[in-house]
């Protein structure tokens, strides 16, 4: 294809096209090069390596980089690196079309940015690089700026991040989500509703007792405990924006973004409900007496609160409300 109209095809500004750069065709420039101590050299180097010129066409690419974008070198080299992202908004286009645009003199040393490769062996399949652009000194040029491209997959990378971030906002113990994260997205819903002008909720849930439990049947029971009662919450969460949390020891949160009063104490009952079923078959104390639990419900509605601190604050009185009439209820204004 024809470098000026490919570049058309890819919608390039028309001062792009007129750029006077001298550019040889790519298969004459990789018989040229590859034979050459470049050539040779990016063989060897065990990363992604992709030489490009300065309207983005491919001229030498190495094995890796090859495995990476899913194409045999001969058809890369016919090819320009722009066709193979995938670029919705056109940012990483116009950001590599800046770093291949620099005058002849100049060196480029770009720090690398993200770009999504559309994988040609895979349809539908795209793969997250980090690419990082420098031109290539003119000995190794060949009087034709030349652009040296190092892609790292980021595949491996992304995954380990993912489970790392996962960890670090799971409490180990329930599976539910940390106290870390619960501040994060409370914080995050607080704003987003109150920006909306819609409600959020907050229920607040203490075991109690709880040392009691752990006194009769040992810390290894009241763990099996809490995890049981960790599930029955993520089970009974109504929508995917809603948030189950171990808050402390004995003390699980709700969030509830765009949710009513009535809604959220609606809800607290079915939770009290379920919990007590749990507990009459697993939670009895010597005594004959169950596991129960107090709860406050606070909700923000026509900006009842000025900041989510107050709502927490106003969860957490209404809990010890619960707490100080006698437990086994649900407070809520
Ligand atoms: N097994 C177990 N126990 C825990 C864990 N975290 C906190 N606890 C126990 O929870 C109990 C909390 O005791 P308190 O704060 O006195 O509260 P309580 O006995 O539940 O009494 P009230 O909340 O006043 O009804 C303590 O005995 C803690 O050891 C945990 O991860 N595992």
């Amino acid at each position: 294809m024809q470098i000026n109209a490919y570049w058309r095809q890819l919608g390039m500004q028309s001062s792009m096209l007129s750029k006077n750069k001298t550019v040889n065709s790519p298969l004459k420039l990789f018989n040229f090069y590859k034979d050459s101590s470049l050539g040779r050299m990016i063989n060897f180097i065990n990363e992604a390596v992709i030489v490009v010129n300065a309207n983005g066409t491919i001229e030498m690419v190495n094995a890796n980089a090859s495995a990476l974008i899913g194409q045999t070198r001969e058809v890369l080299l016919s090819e320009n690196l722009l066709s193979f992202f995938s670029d919705d908004t056109g940012k990483v286009q116009s950001h590599v079309i800046q770093c291949l645009d620099s005058s002849e003199s100049e060196t480029i040393e770009s720090p690398p940015f993200e770009v999504v490769i559309k994988q040609q062996n895979k349809p539908y399949h795209n793969v997250s690089v980090e690419i990082s652009i420098s031109s290539l000194p003119e000995e190794l040029s060949a009087n034709n700026s030349l652009f040296i491209c190092i892609l790292r997959d980021l595949t491996l990378h992304k995954a380990e991040y993912a489970t790392l971030k996962k960890k670090a906002e799971t409490d180990f113990l329930t599976g539910l989500a940390n106290r870390h994260k619960f501040s994060d997205y409370l914080t995050r819903q607080w704003i987003l509703c109150n920006s909306n002008n819609l409600p959020i909720s907050l229920i607040l849930i203490d075991i109690d007792h709880f040392k009691l439990f752990n006194d009769e049947y040992g810390h290894i029971a009241g763990d099996r405990c809490l995890k049981r009662i960790g599930d029955l919450l993520d089970l009974s969460m109504p929508n995917r924006d809603t948030l189950a949390a171990r808050y402390g020891g004995e003390e699980f949160a709700i969030v509830l973004p765009n949710c009513s009063a009535q809604t959220a104490q609606l809800l607290a009952i079915r939770i009290k409900r379920h919990l007590a079923q749990l507990s009459s078959r697993h939670f009895v104390f010597s005594s004959n007496s169950r596991l129960t639990v107090s709860m406050g419900v606070a909700t923000n509605e026509n900006h009842r609160y000025e900041s989510k601190e107050s709502l927490l604050n106003a969860a957490d009185t209404l809990l010890y409300q619960a707490k100080a009439q006698g437990r086994d209820q649900i407070c809520y204004l």
